[in-house]
């Protein structure tokens, strides 16, 4: 039985993540931290947790002293060094999957995204870094026709207002999203960089937040060196992802609704501009899940060599 620790419980990411750990048999929430929660159960914002288990308000040291085989980090971005810094020195060897964006830059952690760069380089990793949920759904819409492209691929992402998590800000405030589409970060998105360096391949990302809770969809055009013909561009998402459980492929285009609530993705609606030099693809997910705990759960789950889809799928 492998034992969880979870930091930043009580956000968005958190109550999803309570809920698959405690859905597997093979992992166990050792430990629920929240200042603002500290002494309520943890089955007061997830009812799926077990009825012993209290939200802990939690320093790194307190974190790193409890030896759990495994922390999951759900902070705000820039918060996570205390809490990797205090399991380096006292407990170097448990696995830590950080959800924010802080180390997706670094080498010395593995950048976990399976369907794309693999399960092996997780196997006994212990620093993972999630992607983030925008670049996750980007990099699922590139990375099969990378050797295609000529120039930059745009993308356009709409996210639900839970992608800002719980801090109030412009971005989760329902009054200022009511029959609104906000965008923002118009150059320069953390996600830009991000997935241009995964993908080895630059793109231009921009972000916009809408009224709904939660789901993304993120819609990818693409010039292509050479022309392209629809099928061939099928093809390519066809041998990328068929056998992959978490990739569902769609002749239809994905709408925000068919990645809502649900594990994996859903990458189609191809379509090839006349004369095949240019398409676009679209991507649906929950950026709560396969943008966020899902994915968590599939990393650290192979880190430790259990079933990746255990309480996922
Ligand atoms: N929301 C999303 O769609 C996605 C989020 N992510 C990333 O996941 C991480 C978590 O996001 P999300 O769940 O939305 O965030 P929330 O704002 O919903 O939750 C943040 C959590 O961190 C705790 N927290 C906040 N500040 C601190 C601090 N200074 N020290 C210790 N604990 C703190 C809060 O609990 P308390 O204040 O009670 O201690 C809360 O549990 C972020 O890095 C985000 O970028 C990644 C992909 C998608
Ligand atoms: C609507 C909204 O604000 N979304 C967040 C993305 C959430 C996420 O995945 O972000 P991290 O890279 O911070 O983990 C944003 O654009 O920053």
């Amino acid at each position: 039985m492998l034992s969880v620790g979870l930091v930043g419980a009580r956000g968005h990411t958190g109550k999803e993540l309570v809920a698959i750990l405690s859905r597997r048999s093979d992992m166990r929430l050792a430990f629920a931290s929240s200042r603002a929660m500290a002494g309520e159960p943890v089955t007061k914002l997830a009812p799926q947790a077990r009825e012993d288990l209290i939200f802990e308000a939690m320093g790194p040291e307190d974190v790193a002293a409890r030896g759990a085989d495994a922390v999951i980090l759900a902070l705000p971005n820039g918060e996570a060094a205390p809490y990797v810094a205090a399991i380096d020195k006292a407990a170097p060897g448990t696995i830590i999957v950080d959800l924010s964006a802080d180390y997706r830059f670094d080498e010395k952690w593995i950048y976990g995204l399976p369907e794309l760069y693999g399960r092996e380089p997780l196997k006994g990793a212990t620093r993972i870094a999630n992607p983030g949920c925008y670049a996750t759904a980007g990099q699922l819409c590139v990375h099969p026709v990378r050797d295609l492209l000529s120039g930059p691929a745009h993308l356009f992402g709409v996210s639900g207002y839970s992608g800002a998590g719980t801090t109030p800000s412009r971005k989760n405030d329902v009054e200022a999203l009511r029959d609104n589409l906000m965008p923002y970060s118009l150059t320069g998105h953390l996600h830009e960089r991000e997935m241009s360096r995964h993908l080895d391949h630059e793109v231009r990302f921009c972000p916009h937040v809408a009224a709904f809770f939660r789901g993304i969809t993120l819609t990818a055009q693409l010039s292509f060196a050479a022309p392209v013909t629809l099928d061939t561009l099928k093809s390519r998402y066809e041998a990328a992802y068929g056998p992959e459980p978490l990739i569902r492929l769609s002749d239809a285009i994905p709408e925000i609704r068919d990645g809502q609530d649900v594990p994996g993705a859903v990458v189609g609606g191809w379509a090839v501009g006349e004369g095949g030099g240019y398409g676009t693809v679209v991507c649906a997910l929950d950026n709560l899940l396969k943008g966020a705990a899902v994915q968590a759960v599939q990393n650290l789950a192979l880190a430790a060599g259990l079933e990746e889809l255990g309480g996922i799928a």
